[in-house]
Parts: C-alpha cells; structure tokens; sequence
C-alpha cells in the first residue's frame, strides 16, 4: 500500500524524519528544512539587509548545504544578503586540496564569488609541515585555532559585515557537552550562542544551530549537492570524538537529545563566583584574546622555535584559563623575529 506523505497527504512517502520522526514526500522535507532554517534566522534577527556576508565553505556537507539554503532564501524571502564564499587551505594534500576543488564548482553552480586564503600564506606554514613537526595527536589544536583567526581575517579582508558558518546541532550539543566533561565554565557559558562576536569587528552566527547533522545529510543527498565527504585524513580530535559517538547513541534511543542537551546548555546559569577571562587583545597581532597573546600568536611561536610543544602542554604553576601557557612576551616575540610574521599581521589587519 502506497503511503501518504504526513504533510501535504498527496504525494508519497519517501523518507523519515530524523529530528521528528515524521514520514514525508521529498518535497516536503526540503520546504520544511528551508523554513526551519528561516525561521531560526528571523527569529534570532541573525542578517541586516544590504549586510556583506561570508559563508564560511570547507566543501563539506554543512557549509555545501548552508550556501544551498541560504542563496535559496536570501532571494525567496528578499534578505537582501550580498553572500561570497570564504575558503581556509589548512594546506592538507590529498583532503583539502581536493574538497577545494568542490567549493570551486560550488562557486560556478551557486553564482557566488569565492575567496581562498591559506595557512601558508597567512603563517608560513602548511598543515602538512606542522604535522611533521608536532606528529598526528596534538594537530588539531593547531588547525582549529588556526582556522578561526584565518576566517577572521580573510572575512575582515573581503570586509564582511558577518560570517555564517555550516554549524549544526550535532555539533553544538558535542561542543556543550564537553564544555561540561573539561569543567570549561567560560566556554559553556558562551558556547550555545547562535551569534558570537557582535562586540567585536566581525559577528559570526550559525543558522544551522538547530538542524540535525542526519537531515542535513539526507537533504545533501536528495537534492545531489555537489560535495566532499571524506574525513580528514590527520587523526581526528580524540576526546570530541568520544562525546559525538554518545550523542549519536543518546539519538539513536531518543532523537529529541540533541534539541534538548542544546536547550540545558541555552538555560545554564552561571554561578556568579565563577571565574570568568577577561577579554582583551592580544599585545602582539591584536586579535582578541584573554590571555597576553592568542593562543595563534603562542602556537606559531612554538613552531618557529622549534617547540612545537610550546602553546599545548600547560606549563606547571601558571594558570591559564584557556589551555594556553603564559609564556614570556620577550620570548615570543624574539622567536617570532626573522619570520615575518608580525610584519604580516600589521599588514594584514
Ligand atoms: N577550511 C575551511 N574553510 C572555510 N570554512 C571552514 C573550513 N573548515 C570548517 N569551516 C567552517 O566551519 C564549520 C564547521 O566545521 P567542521 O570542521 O566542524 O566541519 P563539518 O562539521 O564537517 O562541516 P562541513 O561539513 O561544512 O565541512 C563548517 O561548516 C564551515 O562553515
């Protein structure tokens, strides 16, 4: 017997929703994701009209879908977004090479300018050479940190009003959840926050907050988005690791954890005892940072010092509040000398 599809009751049957179990036709699954995602951007005020926006756009399936959508609606419900396409090369042959080449056609198929900054231009070193120096466990301590400065920067360099990255939900209830495992107070405080930064030159926000990675996947898979599914090829961050397996498992048994660890995270009260960082900038490329330099600023440092090891391993009897050791301005700043690097960033910024 033909199954009628739950919504509109006239076409048939074709998928189940993850998120809320519904049984719907294709159609309606797309109409129902896309005004999901309007809604979470109206409701949360998250773009202006006339604002210049960076979609951040690794080739995955998150920021493939979310430059789908968000193309989709800037013009079905006149936002009046001017939307370009921002790409970090981490510099990883045989990974991000190739899901370049995706964010490439993507640039062709969406009629939306892209912008490719890469690691090795903006601190002189690739992936693949920092993975030679620190080996396979700590580099994405690296690449994250890394990442979201250089999205910064390409965005202040294409002058962005904001960037909207493909976050989703799955990653978010992950991100609290570990906030929590690791006792991070400040972090847990600010991580479900659907716009971070409005205080600072660039707003980011994620309008994917409350979609579920697996219907971002089916909506990938139904509509054949052109995209690149392969994982990185550096081992992936451990301990994320083992917290995202457990939300998968709390889906599996019940589908509704995800909105609602995110909801727990939303409504946390802080203690007011707690000790929270203050913000500042960091003295040596001015970026924010709560601690005298960014964290960037003390991995670079490390690198082009031949300590890799340098901005990881917390340094005994010095508190630090965001894993970063408070290492001795002079020193950073001397090991920096002869690489260019602050003479780039005061170029740069
Ligand atoms: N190299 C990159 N260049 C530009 N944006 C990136 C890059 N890597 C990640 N991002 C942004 O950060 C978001 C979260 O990245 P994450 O590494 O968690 O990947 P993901 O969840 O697999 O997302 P995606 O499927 O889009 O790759 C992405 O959706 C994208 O918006």
């Amino acid at each position: 017997m033909v199954r009628q599809c739950e919504h509109c009751g006239e076409r048939r049957q074709a998928l189940r929703r993850p998120k809320t179990g519904h049984k719907v036709c294709r159609e309606c699954f797309f109409q129902l994701l896309e005004d999901e995602v309007h809604e979470t951007i109206t409701q949360n005020q998250l773009f202006k009209k006339g604002e210049r926006v960076a979609m951040a756009a690794s080739g995955g399936k998150d920021s493939t879908v979310l430059a789908h959508i968000l193309s989709e609606l800037n013009t079905r419900h006149d936002y009046g977004l001017d939307l370009f396409l921002l790409s970090i090369d981490e510099g990883i042959s045989g990974y991000r090479d190739d899901s370049l080449e995706t964010v490439k056609r993507n640039e062709v198929q969406y009629g939306i300018p892209l912008k490719v900054l890469s690691y090795k231009e903006l601190y002189g070193w690739t992936m693949d050479e920092i993975v030679k120096e620190i080996g396979r466990k700590n580099n994405c301590t690296f690449c994250g940190v890394f990442r979201r400065q250089a999205l910064d920067r390409g965005a202040a360099l294409m002058k962005a009003d904001k960037m909207a990255t493909g976050h989703n939900a799955d990653d978010m209830a992950e991100t609290i959840l570990l906030n929590l495992l690791r006792g991070d107070i400040a972090r847990l405080s600010r991580c479900t926050a659907i716009m971070t930064g409005e205080e600072g030159a660039l707003p980011r926000c994620k309008p994917f907050k409350y979609t579920y990675e697996k219907e971002i996947v089916m909506y990938a898979y139904f509509k054949k988005l052109d995209y690149f599914s392969t994982e990185c090829i550096y081992s992936p961050n451990a301990y994320r690791g083992y917290a995202r397996d457990f939300i998968k498992d709390l889906e599996a048994i019940r589908p509704r954890a995800i909105v609602d660890i995110i909801k727990s995270g939303e409504d946390f009260r802080i203690s007011s005892t707690a000790r929270m960082p203050v913000q500042g900038v960091c003295s040596r490329c001015g970026y924010i940072s709560s601690q005298k330099l960014c964290k960037a600023c003390v991995l670079l440092d490390g690198l082009n010092r031949g300590l890799p090891r340098l901005g990881i391993s917390r340094t005994r009897g010095i508190k630090s509040t965001n894993g970063v050791a408070d290492i001795d301005e002079k020193s950073a700043v001397a090991g920096a000398v002869g690489n260019g690097f602050s003479k780039k960033l005061s170029l740069e910024f």
